[in-house]
Formats: structure tokens, C-alpha cells, sequence
């Protein structure tokens, strides 16, 4: 266990698709809840940041949702998991070593050892939420199936093998977002009531 200065009361950890919309739900959530009481964790941030460090990039790019971060994304994938495969916990402590708020949003668990790492860690706290859109929504959003990312691991890893606390449905003319993250809401400002 990391030496923190306090405890969360909740996690959500967020999967989802490339292009189902994770970052988009968890900043809105971010935003509804305010900055006191709630951050948004990404673990590839800190893999972004040594990656792009080791590789002489510009991590702004890397960190935002064009073309660029795709050109290096099965690249990155490969080396992070190079990273994870001698220590599962390295991007998930690393990610949540600063956070100080009462509910951790992360954004982007990818693989089992990411779900297996906070449920070891806070096993009370722990919530598994799944953002799932159809492919076509994918679509229109930039996405087209890569051979070597759509159908690795990193995009793979958790369609079996979980059982998600939270579904979220984030389809362009589906059902509202702002419905369905009411309970999530009202969840995460219970827990934090309780800090
Ligand atoms: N419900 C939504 N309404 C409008 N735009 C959305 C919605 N969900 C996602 N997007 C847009 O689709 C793109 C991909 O979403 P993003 O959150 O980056 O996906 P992911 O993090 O899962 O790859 C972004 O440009 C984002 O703003
Ligand atoms: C190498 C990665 O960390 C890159 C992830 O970048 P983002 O989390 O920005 O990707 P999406 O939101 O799905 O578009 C993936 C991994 O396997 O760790």
C-alpha cells in the first residue's frame, strides 16, 4: 500500500473501447462532481509522459485525441506492456500516487492486472464501469478498425473475465448520459458525504 495522505471513499474505473467516449463521460463526471471532491486518474499518463520522454515526443500530442497519439499507439502499447509485464502495479501506482480527492475517477483500465491491482489495493472501494457504443458511433467519432491495436490486448482485455458494477451506454442518439451517470453521481457524492 502507497503512503497517502488520505484514502479514497470511491473508485470508478472506467473501460471501454477506443472511441466509446471514456474520456468524454469521465470529464463530465469530473465536472459535475467539482475538482474538491473528485479527480480524473488516467495510467496513461504516466506511460504517455516516459514514453514520450524515451522517445524524444511531444507529449501535448500524445495526450489528446488526434491523429498523432494513433501513429505511435501500437508502439506505445508494446512498450507499456513491456513495463507491465515486470511489474503489473507500475502505471496504476504511478497514476495515483497525487490524488488527494475522496473520488478517483480512473479513466482507462485496460487489462486484468489493471482491475486485479485496485481491487487488491482498495477492495471496498473499487466500482468497474464499462462505456460501450456501437462500432458505428466508433466511427463517426475517427475510429477504424488497426490490426495489432483494435484486436490486442489493450483493447481486448477486458471483454471477458469481468463483471462490471456500471454499464453506460455512450451511443450518438442513445440514452441520455446525464441520466444514466445520475446514480454514479449520487453514488460518488454519498461516499464522499461519508469522508
Ligand atoms: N456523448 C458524446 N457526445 C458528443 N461527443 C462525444 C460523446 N462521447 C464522445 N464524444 C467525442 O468522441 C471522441 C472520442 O471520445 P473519447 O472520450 O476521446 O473516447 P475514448 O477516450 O474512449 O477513446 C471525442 O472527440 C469526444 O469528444
Ligand atoms: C498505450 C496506451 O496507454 C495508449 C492509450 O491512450 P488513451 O488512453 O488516450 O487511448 P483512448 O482513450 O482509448 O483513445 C494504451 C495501453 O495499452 O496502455
Amino acid at each position: 500500500m502507497e503512503n497517502r495522505r488520505s484514502e479514497p471513499r470511491l473508485i470508478l474505473l472506467f473501460s471501454g473501447k477506443r472511441k466509446s467516449g471514456k474520456d468524454y463521460v469521465t470529464d463530465l463526471i469530473q465536472r459535475s462532481l467539482g475538482s474538491a471532491l473528485c479527480c480524473v486518474l488516467r495510467l496513461s499518463g504516466p506511460l504517455k509522459q516516459r514514453y514520450a520522454q524515451e522517445h524524444g515526443l511531444d507529449l501535448d500530442q500524445l495526450l489528446s485525441a488526434g491523429p498523432y497519439k494513433e501513429q505511435y499507439r501500437a508502439n506505445m502499447i508494446h512498450w507499456g506492456e513491456t513495463r507491465r509485464r515486470a511489474d503489473p502495479g507500475f502505471f496504476c501506482r504511478l497514476a495515483t500516487k497525487e490524488a488527494w480527492q475522496p473520488v478517483w475517477v480512473v479513466s482507462d483500465a485496460r487489462r486484468l492486472s489493471d482491475v486485479q491491482w485496485f481491487q487488491a489495493e482498495f477492495p471496498q472501494q473499487t466500482q468497474l464501469v464499462r462505456v460501450g457504443c456501437s462500432d458505428r458511433t466508433r466511427q463517426q467519432r475517427g475510429w477504424s478498425f488497426t490490426a495489432g491495436v483494435d484486436d490486442s490486448e489493450s483493447e481486448c482485455g477486458l471483454d471477458t473475465g469481468v463483471q462490471f458494477d456500471w454499464i453506460v451506454n455512450n451511443d450518438a442518439g442513445g440514452a441520455s448520459l446525464d441520466e444514466q451517470l445520475q446514480p454514479l453521481l449520487k453514488l460518488a457524492r454519498e461516499s464522499a458525504d461519508r469522508h
